[in-house]
């Protein structure tokens, strides 16, 4: 049992930033102090928020007094720092600073961990100090805490996540309401799941970096962003939707990071990547709705696990803050330290090219006898497999682009990304294909 709260001296937090995060930080801070006392055994003071703009309008659960424009001088007189401003700089600086004067920091800003957390985690390290980013990946679902320190006696060989709110509440809102992109992300801004610039959200910059998080994490390997490969949901339409739906399938923004073993012709290393790929209904990730995040994690000896939960929005984000917080406090009072970075597996980081799934390619195709035979001829001349192939549209019937053309839809088994592209390129030279009317990935299947 922890010493009763008044048996330690105050800790003191620091708050830098606050905005949608933030202000759900020092909300929570102020209306659970008695519960959070007796958590950690000691009361936690937050003596400062940092902000940019001291006059401005805030909201009401903010003590006015505790509002400085001086982060440099905050960061000095505090024992746990909690950043949730975003961006690198000056939040990496801030950060040094504080784990130099001997602080615990607590971060949520995946942006800077996935560029340079080794900068962080070798300085938290020197200075003998915790950091913790339960926020940085899939907002309020514990997943970081899981994956470093649950199943540190497990070996993880794959991570299948939904982890940005933003796309999976736009694609959803495409698939069941007809919404279009652009509308659906200005609910999902209003709602406050985006990034304040929602790029990051739909060109997947924000996932690529959960990813190499997560990636870290679970393969005891320096993964930054610069070694994800990432294509955002932009390029998905309307009617790539409405295919998947036919095909029992949903069209997710998957952040996946995987072991390759060496087979298939394709080097030992970890494949770690984000694009919309079409899950199959009957997957526990196809069931993941609205701005909800799920990660789905495969390790050698617990099996398949699936974490779901809010993965943004300011009340939820900030329960994982705080969570971290209280760990960080812990150790204040009764001594420890958390987890310190993981780098001695050492794998190699494949390229994008070598990542292996199956896909779906459908082409518009002159309707006439030996067409097929000649795709197929194509594919196998690349060494990609058929898995299946529909016809949806009656030959020259109802529902065809035109008299003459027919649609057809190719599922392939596993196949190097590199072997695709190429194929595509064949198919796509063929004398009767029209067009290639989209290229999609299945996962999970
Ligand atoms: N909003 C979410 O759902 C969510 C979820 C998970 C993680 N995060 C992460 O949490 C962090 C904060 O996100 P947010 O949504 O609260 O962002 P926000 O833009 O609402 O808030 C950031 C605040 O920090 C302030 N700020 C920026 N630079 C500053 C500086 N130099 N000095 C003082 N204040 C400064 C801004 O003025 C703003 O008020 C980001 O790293 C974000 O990626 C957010
Ligand atoms: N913009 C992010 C917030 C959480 O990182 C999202 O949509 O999931
Ligand atoms: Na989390």
């Amino acid at each position: 049992m922890p010493p009763a709260a008044e048996s330690h001296p105050p800790l003191r937090v620091a708050l830098l930033g606050c905005g949608v995060v933030g202000t759900q930080v020092a909300r929570l801070l102020t209306e659970q102090a008695d519960d959070l006392a007796s958590r950690v055994g000691a009361r936690l003071e937050l003596v400062g928020i940092a902000v940019r703009d001291v006059a401005a309008p805030r909201d009401a659960a903010i003590d006015r007094a505790l509002l400085t424009d001086d982060a440099e001088g905050l960061v000095q007189r505090a024992d746990i720092v909690v950043e949730v401003m975003g961006g690198t700089e000056p939040a990496r600086t801030l950060l040094l600073r504080a784990i130099e004067a001997g602080a615990a920091v607590v971060t949520a800003n995946k942006a800077l961990l996935a560029e340079d957390g080794p900068t962080l985690y070798k300085a938290a390290d020197a200075a003998g100090v915790d950091i913790y980013f339960e926020a940085a990946v899939a907002g309020a679902i514990p997943i970081v805490r899981p994956v470093r320190e649950s199943l540190a006696g497990d070996h993880v060989r794959r991570v299948l996540g939904i982890v940005n709110g933003t796309t999976n509440y736009v694609l959803d809102q495409m698939a069941t309401t007809g919404m279009d992109l652009e509308e659906a992300v200005k609910e999902a801004q209003a709602l406050g799941y985006a990034e304040a610039d929602p790029t990051a959200d739909v060109e997947g910059y924000d996932a690529a970096a959960k990813a190499a998080i997560l990636a870290s994490l679970a393969f005891h390997t320096r993964v930054s962003l610069d070694d994800v490969a990432r294509e955002g949901i932009l390029s998905v339409t309307a009617d790539d939707v409405a295919w998947a739906a036919q095909t029992g399938h949903v069209i997710k923004l998957l952040a996946i990071a995987e072991l390759r073993d060496g087979a298939a012709g394709v080097p030992a290393g970890v494949s770690v990547r984000v694009h919309p790929a079409l899950v199959p209904t009957a997957h526990p990730l196809a069931t993941v709705r609205g701005s909800f995040n799920a990660v789905f994690v495969e390790a050698e000896s617990a099996g398949e696990l699936m974490f779901y939960g809010r993965g943004a929005g300011g009340a939820p984000t900030a329960s994982a803050v705080l969570g971290d917080v209280v760990s960080a406090a812990r150790h204040r009072v009764l001594g420890g330290k958390g987890p310190q970075e993981s780098t001695y597996a050492e794998l190699a980081i494949l390229p994008a090219s070598a990542a292996v799934t199956r896909y779906q390619v459908r082409l518009d195709v002159e309707d006439r006898p030996g067409v097929l035979a000649q795709v197929a001829h194509a594919l196998a001349e690349h060494g990609v497999s058929i898995e299946a192939v529909r016809q949806p549209t009656a030959p020259g019937g109802a529902g065809a682009a035109e008299p003459g053309v027919a649609e057809l839809v190719i599922t392939t088994h596993a196949a190097p990304e590199s072997a695709l592209a190429a194929t595509v390129e064949a198919v796509a030279a063929l004398e009767p294909v029209r067009t290639i009317t989209s290229v999609l990935r299945v996962e999970g299947a």
